[in-house]
């Protein structure tokens, strides 16, 4: 399988501390001598991965940006990415799930999974086509999360919600019009949150095969928030009433 490039200390860290093995090889930028970095390559050695101090500017080269701050790792795909099935087996109480339809912005998903990591949500979906994939920027904005949070890429999106369903998971899809606030909606039972794409919102089939669409009250001049805002305010909603649910 092919490796993919990781880079920043978050990213990095994250996935020596969650699956070192998967680490092929790590570049650092000879200058730096920092505690942090010490740390860092301290880590990667105890895990056996090699560790190789470059110049900064090859660095440059390699990402293409400046922002790698000196530490780029390259490593095979997490295990976490694995079956849909088999992790919803494994959950222990009510499923929270995030499904992100047709994202395209790095930046919205790394946001994304950098909030669900945060809410402690149990899996994030995505479809395989015309979307963007978990590259390098997203894993950086992701500060670690795209190695915490499983990631699940699906081919057909529509047929994944329907199994969802079939599994007793309630489908809650967003949309700034949709016809119930976000703060009726019930979300203490197993369920899916749908986020649309940045332009169109959801597809029409996904929009229909969803059980209930949620607003997010607006009370400014603009439609709607960007996606990773909107994603964070539903989990954190879902959070809060599971929280309430359990005090
Ligand atoms: C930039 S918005 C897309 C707006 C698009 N006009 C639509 O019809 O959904 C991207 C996604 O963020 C979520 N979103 C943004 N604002 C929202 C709101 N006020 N209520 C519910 N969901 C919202 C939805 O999932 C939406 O598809």
């Amino acid at each position: 399988m092919k490796n993919k490039m990781i880079f920043g200390f978050h990213a990095v860290t994250s996935r020596l501390r969650h699956e070192a093995s998967s680490v092929e090889e790590i570049f650092i930028d000879a200058g730096r001598t920092d505690r942090r970095m010490q740390d860092l390559v301290a880590n990667a050695k105890a895990a056996g991965v090699r560790v190789m101090p470059v110049d900064s500017s090859r660095l440059d080269k390699i990402v293409g940006t400046r922002r790698h701050q000196g530490v780029i790792a390259f490593a095979s795909q997490l295990s976490l990415a694995r079956n849909l099935d088999e992790l919803l087996d494994a959950i222990d109480g009510p499923p929270l799930l995030l499904v992100l339809d047709g994202i395209t912005d790095p930046h919205n998903l790394g946001a994304c999974l950098r909030v669900a990591d945060g809410v402690g949500a149990h899996a994030v979906i995505v479809p395989k086509d015309r979307a963007v994939g978990l590259n390098a920027t997203a894993a950086k904005v992701a500060s670690g999360a795209a190695e915490t949070v499983p990631y699940i890429t699906v081919t057909n999106l529509a047929r994944t919600l329907r199994e969802l369903k079939d599994r007793g998971i309630w489908l809650i899809g967003t949309s700034d019009d949709g016809d119930k606030g976000l703060y009726e909606a019930d979300f203490t039972g197993p369920c899916a949150l749908v986020m649309g794409s940045e332009g169109e919102g959801m597809r029409r089939l996904t929009r229909e095969t969803c059980d209930v669409l949620v607003n997010i009250p607006m009370f400014g001049s603009v439609e709607s928030l960007n996606v990773s805002v909107a994603s964070g305010v539903c989990l954190y909603e879902a959070r809060r009433q599971r929280m309430a649910q359990e005090a």
